[in-house]
């Protein structure tokens, strides 16, 4: 049997001002440092011992990943950083307040911008400032690659064959692999390893700074997945991120 750990972020700060978040490269909170430390400490008491670990290129997860290896007493463990990991790209919604887009457009379009499967928010302008194109540490990947909106499947669509063939493969060796990552681009790897729907994939929503655990078989087939930590807690934080869409 084989554990694989996915962590969200914790708390960014756009997260704590309400913003659509997406590839825009925000720090985290005092809380989401917080948060990180406590995964740690709730992995590394679970006998958690990781030989690889896998991020984004976006800050937020990197320092998460960071301090939670870091309160493991398990800085050394190598880490591979690749923007196929990245959380999925809002388009033009990006920097904009959730409950106030939600109360200009109402809560079902928002509903369907953050969660729908197959539906993308508007895409920026080519023009963009934002657009990653233009953002230097981008640089090795073909412009064609790089998003200017994404909708789930998109996100499923860069995310899977990096998993497929960068990660999966570890896993399958006996490696133990952390992936520290962002609430949607999780949400693309959960929706395949724990084979939801494109329809019930919309009810699924990641908190910050929880440690997920699959345990998969001989074949990497998921037996059962579970989150680390009080379950009234979990249950409470995944209401919260599922709130966030609602007018005020
Ligand atoms: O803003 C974002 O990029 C994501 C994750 O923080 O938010 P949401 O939960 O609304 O998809």
């Amino acid at each position: 049997m084989h554990k694989l750990v996915l962590l969200r972020h914790g708390e960014s700060q756009w997260n704590l001002e309400n913003r659509f978040t997406g590839w825009t490269d925000v720090d985290l909170t005092a809380t989401g440092e917080a948060q990180a430390r406590e995964a740690g400490e709730v992995l590394k008491a679970e006998g958690f011992a990781f030989d690889v670990a896998f991020t984004s290129m976006q800050t937020r997860a990197i320092r998460t990943l960071n301090l939670a290896l870091e309160s493991m007493d398990q800085v050394y463990v190598p880490v591979i950083k690749h923007w196929r990991l990245n959380e999925r790209h809002y388009g033009a919604l990006q920097g904009l307040d959730k409950a106030e887009t939600a109360a200009k457009h109402g809560e079902d379009q928002v509903k369907i911008w953050r969660r729908s499967y197959d539906v993308p928010p508007p895409p920026l302008e080519e023009s963009d400032e934002r657009n990653p194109a233009l953002d230097a540490r981008y640089v090795d990947v073909p412009d064609e690659d790089l998003p200017l909106t994404e909708c789930l499947k998109d996100t499923v669509e860069r995310f899977l064959p990096y998993w497929d063939v960068e990660i999966k493969p570890l896993v399958a060796a006996g490696e133990s692999v952390i992936i520290a990552a962002h609430g949607n681009s999780l949400r693309a790897l959960y929706k395949h390893l724990a084979g939801i729907s494109d329809e019930d994939i919309i009810g699924v929503n990641i908190p910050t700074g929880m440690p997920l655990v699959f345990e998969l078989d001989e074949k990497l087939k998921t037996q059962k997945f579970y989150y680390l930590g009080d379950e009234e807690k979990v249950k409470a934080a995944m209401e919260a991120v599922a709130n966030q869409g609602k007018a005020k």
